[in-house]
């Protein structure tokens, strides 16, 4: 359903293709990346895709058969194995902290030995002390500035290897090579290598690693297995005590900006949050961070100077020194991941000795952004933060294959802001976005469909509505979050009209593929936290009180609203029999379902134009994301 457009941009630089093909067939794959290995036959290929689902609660995937020996097997033997058996394999290392339960476990002070223990099993305790490494904590924009910071570098000529979290659609989003996300071929023969090795010595005492652990030591071999010039490392969370942190001598460390999340685990102010992540400073290594509020600020200065850090305060990126070239991430938020970037990628080339080399004349100059470097700033892309898709809705009635249907338009907004301060991030470029959108000149990190330019002229006749599809976890905070949202775009002059909840199609205790089958919509799910978010919608935001349960059937069963509920200025009316409970919002039994509804209200409605802001969740972002795709 979805085209994207690969350009060139302003600059000159490619536009780096987003998606990227569906996974290639297994054998084609194996015998690309095997060659030495026996040919594979059709028979000897065991897919397990028998999956059922839970009928009770959260999307909760139940496996009824693990065939966890003949996994082993195919550790022995890569060209044995598919992508999906990889994949099954990870999900057997997602511990309760990944789903969702935030119980203090114990023993996390050992657990940097421990992820030193998988090191040496994989002897890759000595070979990392030879990456250069760009470490980055934060509470928002870490993957932003190691996107950025990746583009620079590899703009310059260097070979780049990236580990940022967590993925939208498919693990290998998290390691990038040369800016590409790695090869299903190398993933599986690293994966492997890894999986085989740690499963024979992790034993008694050390177990294998839980998943974070595991894909943080992956990321090691495949950079040291891939001779990467650079590599560029996101902390998972917080910083002092995560698995990211075995790095002992970084050329240089970032902090990007620190906001309140994860405050089950990192503490309960902003000054336990800093504490945590100015724990990736090491002794005398330059740190970069960003403005911060005063009480972080204290606390990562402080830090610095026990360590001797020289620690640099970086100013959002000036726009007048690109030239003229757009960031390849929207939102003026982006201006402060990309200063970061700017500075963390010109120290480690000055501190691994190559900005002379490929700067010679530009020593006196440091103020001024060179061509590479603006290169790598317009080109860097990240799936989920700030992306706009123009959704291609086909008109059953209309001519095939054109542009100009019968439908209204369909656009998606998606950003997986989930914390207060990225939420009012996210607020002010949707609203800038769909201000602005009318030029059409916004997507750059989107899409557009071939054509897309000949529906200008039509805009003028299209009633525009702003809707919002939301889901948070449940650990957030949606009395923080959603008037954060409503309020930060009421006050840049864009009013919401709708709000649907919806459960996330993704599920904690399995790790997928892009390829993996989209679950059927049949079963029942458990709506209670999308009936919560709706009546917090409702009262604190719209300032009703109304019976809300009126569209739940009795099977447990949310029906759709009706088509016009998005369209006319009359809010959705229904209720309990004889009653008329009028909202603003509505709970979608599913997200395919939810999808389907919205292309049905543009279709039925060809002076619509529906801006719908996809946020509270990156799980939500990318199963959108993952549907939009197909
Ligand atoms: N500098 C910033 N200030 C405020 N919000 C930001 C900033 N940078 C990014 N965001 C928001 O945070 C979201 C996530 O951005 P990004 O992936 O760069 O951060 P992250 O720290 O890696 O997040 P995560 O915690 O999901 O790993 C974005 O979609 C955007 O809404
Ligand atoms: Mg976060
Ligand atoms: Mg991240």
């Amino acid at each position: 359903m979805l085209v994207y457009a690969k350009g060139l941009l302003k600059c000159g630089a490619p536009g780096v293709p987003f998606f990227f093909d569906k996974r290639k067939s297994f054998f084609t794959k194996t015998k690309r990346g095997f060659h030495s290995l026996p040919s594979v036959t059709r028979d000897r290929v065991h897919f397990n895709n028998n999956l059922r689902y839970s009928s009770k609660s959260t999307e909760v995937v139940e496996k009824t058969v693990i065939d966890m020996d003949s996994k082993e097997d195919k550790a022995d033997n890569p060209a044995l194995s598919s992508y999906d058996d990889a994949m099954e394999a990870l999900s057997t290392l997602i511990s309760r902290r990944n789903r969702g339960d935030r119980t203090p476990t114990s023993g996390s002070r050992d657990k940097l030995e421990q992820v030193i223990a998988y090191l040496k099993i994989l002897d890759l305790e000595d070979k990392i002390k030879e990456l250069k490494v760009i470490h980055v904590a934060g509470t928002e924009g870490k993957g932003s500035t190691c996107v950025f910071s990746e583009a620079i570098l590899r703009n310059c000529g260097f070979r780049t290897g990236m580990f940022t979290s967590p993925h939208l659609i498919d693990v290998r989003e998290r390691f990038r090579i040369d800016g590409l996300d790695i090869s299903e071929e190398k993933f599986l023969q690293y994966f492997w290598e890894c999986w085989k090795l740690l499963k024979e010595k992790a034993v008694d005492g050390l177990t294998m690693p839980p998943l974070f652990q595991f894909l943080t030591v992956l990321a090691f071999k495949i950079f040291v297995c891939e001779k990467v010039d650079v590599a560029v490392i996101e902390v998972g969370l917080g910083g002092k005590l995560d698995t990211t942190n075995v790095i002992q001598k970084p050329i240089v460390c970032g902090i990007a900006s620190l906001g309140m999340d994860h405050m089950d685990i990192l503490g309960n102010t902003l000054a336990d949050i800093a504490f945590h992540k100015a724990g990736i400073l090491k002794p005398q290594i330059p740190a970069f961070t960003v403005p911060q509020l005063s009480e972080a600020m204290e606390v990562l200065q402080k830090t610095a100077n026990n360590l001797e850090v020289p620690l640099e305060v970086v100013a959002p990126l000036d726009l007048k020194k690109l030239d003229g070239v757009a960031l390849g991430l929207s939102g003026d938020h982006q201006l402060v991941n990309a200063g970061l970037a700017v500075s963390l990628s010109r120290c480690w080339l000055q501190r691994t000795g190559n900005w002379e080399k490929i700067f010679p004349n530009q020593e006196s100059k440091e103020t001024e952004i060179p061509v590479a470097f603006c290169r790598g700033l317009a080109t860097a892309r990240l799936h989920g933060r700030a992306q706009v898709v123009h959704d291609v809705v086909s008109d059953p009635q209309g001519s095939s294959g054109s542009t100009e249907t019968s439908c209204g338009d369909l656009i998606f907004y998606l950003d997986g802001a989930h914390s207060p301060e990225s939420m009012e991030a996210c607020g002010r470029w949707f609203s800038a976005a769909v201000t602005g959108n009318k030029s059409l000149s916004t997507a750059v990190n989107g899409y557009r469909r071939n054509g897309e330019y000949s529906r200008e002229s039509r805009d003028f006749n299209r009633v525009s509505k702003q809707i919002l599809l939301f889901n948070c976890m449940e650990v957030r905070d949606p009395q923080v979050l959603l008037p954060k949202l409503v309020t930060t775009c009421a006050s840049s002059g864009t009013h919401i009209s709708r709000a649907l909840f919806v459960p996330s199609m993704s599920t904690y205790n399995k790790v997928i593929s892009g390829a993996s089958a989209i679950p059927s919509d049949t079963r029942r799910k458990d709506l209670t936290w999308q009936f919560r978010l709706q009546r917090l919608w409702e009262k604190s935001i719209q300032g009703t009180d109304a019976a809300l349960d009126h569209t739940l059937k009795s099977d447990g069963i949310t029906a759709l609203p009706p088509h016009d509920f998005l369209c006319g200025d009359a809010p959705h009316c229904g209720g309990p029999a004889g009653t008329q409970v009028v909202t603003s919002s509505a709970v979608m039994p599913s997200l395919p379902l939810t999808i389907n509804w919205l292309r049905d209200c543009v279709r039925r409605n060809p002076s619509l134009k529906l801006e719908v802001l996809v946020t509270g969740s990156l799980h939500l972002v990318g199963d959108v994301l993952r549907l939009l795709k197909r």
